[in-house]
């Protein structure tokens, strides 16, 4: 049996933290799976680190079910979270449960969308229609025309607030999942602490029920500018299933992240 969202509720309940990467293809899922990830999600992150995109804007519904597809082959026992793509949900919710249904067929057993209150009515439509959803809020890349950068959110008192309620909605949507990116730490132990819910940081602080990193970036492979909440685990590791080892056990200990890659 595949770990379950009961299963990931239960460890919020006992306070055991929830390691989770991303993942793309079959042989890194085995990988992760025997390493003692909790979960993978095929992350439309894949347009950057496999596609070579600057953005996420350009993937498509039929690389996500690829991708989802390869990695549900490589696994039996992990959670499979995987994005929907932009382009794929936000014009209705009908829009949404149909392409969400072609995910779940290709092996993934919830699904992640980006947006706050403009996304409750699609998170309710899909939960109650059998479709797991993890929402996703704070650095929201598929906005990045909005946004204008990937930029630190949540960090006035008035957008603190307003992500607060942003959680508080989607969470009473039916949200079974909150990714939270690029917020203060602080903000991130207020919403963890207001909602029951599994709340996943990336550069969101240690106080979260898990945390979530790309795979790539862990693995020191990613180029360029290294931002603040990325640690590489290959430093300290002589092997890839050694270093995802040691990230699981980083953020089981709350030692990941520290002061240093929180803001
Ligand atoms: N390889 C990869 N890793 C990711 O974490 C990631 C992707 N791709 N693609 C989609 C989004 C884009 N993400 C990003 C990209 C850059 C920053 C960044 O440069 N942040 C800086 C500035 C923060 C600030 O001062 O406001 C940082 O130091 O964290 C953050 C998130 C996160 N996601
Ligand atoms: C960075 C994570 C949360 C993500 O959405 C992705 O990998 O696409
Ligand atoms: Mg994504």
């Amino acid at each position: 049996m595949r770990t379950s969202l009961t299963t990931l509720q239960k460890m919020v309940e006992s306070n055991e933290k929830i390691a989770i990467l991303t993942c793309y293809d079959a042989t890194f899922a085995r990988i992760l799976e025997n390493s003692g990830i909790d979960a993978l999600l095929v992350g439309d992150s894949l347009g950057n680190v496999l596609q070579g995109e600057n953005t996420t804007l350009s993937v498509t519904l039929d690389d996500m079910i690829y991708h989802t597809r390869s990695v549900a082959r490589g696994t039996d026992k992990v959670l499979i979270i995987t994005d929907m793509p932009f382009g794929s949900y936000q014009a209705s919710p009908e829009l949404a449960f149909k392409n969400a249904c072609k995910i779940i067929a290709a092996g993934a057993q919830m699904v992640k969308i980006e947006g706050g209150h403009i996304m409750a009515d699609t998170v309710q439509f899909l939960t109650r229609r059998g479709i797991p959803v993890c929402a996703h809020i704070g650095l929201t890349p598929q906005y990045i025309h909005h946004l204008g950068g990937y930029k630190l959110q949540g960090n006035s008192e008035k957008s603190a607030k307003l992500l607060l309620d942003e959680a508080k909605i989607l969470e009473r949507s039916g949200a079974g999942m909150l990714v939270m990116e690029l917020i203060p730490a602080k903000l991130a132990e207020k919403i963890t602490q207001t909602l029951s819910i599994p709340t996943i940081g990336i550069g969101a602080g240690n106080s979260c029920s898990g945390q979530v990193l790309v795979m790539h970036d862990m693995l020191g492979l990613s180029q360029g500018k290294k931002p603040r909440f990325i640690k590489d685990f290959m430093v300290e590791a002589k092997s890839i299933p050694a270093a995802v080892e040691n990230y699981v056990l980083a953020v089981k200990a709350g030692r990941f992240p520290s002061s240093e890659h929180q803001f």
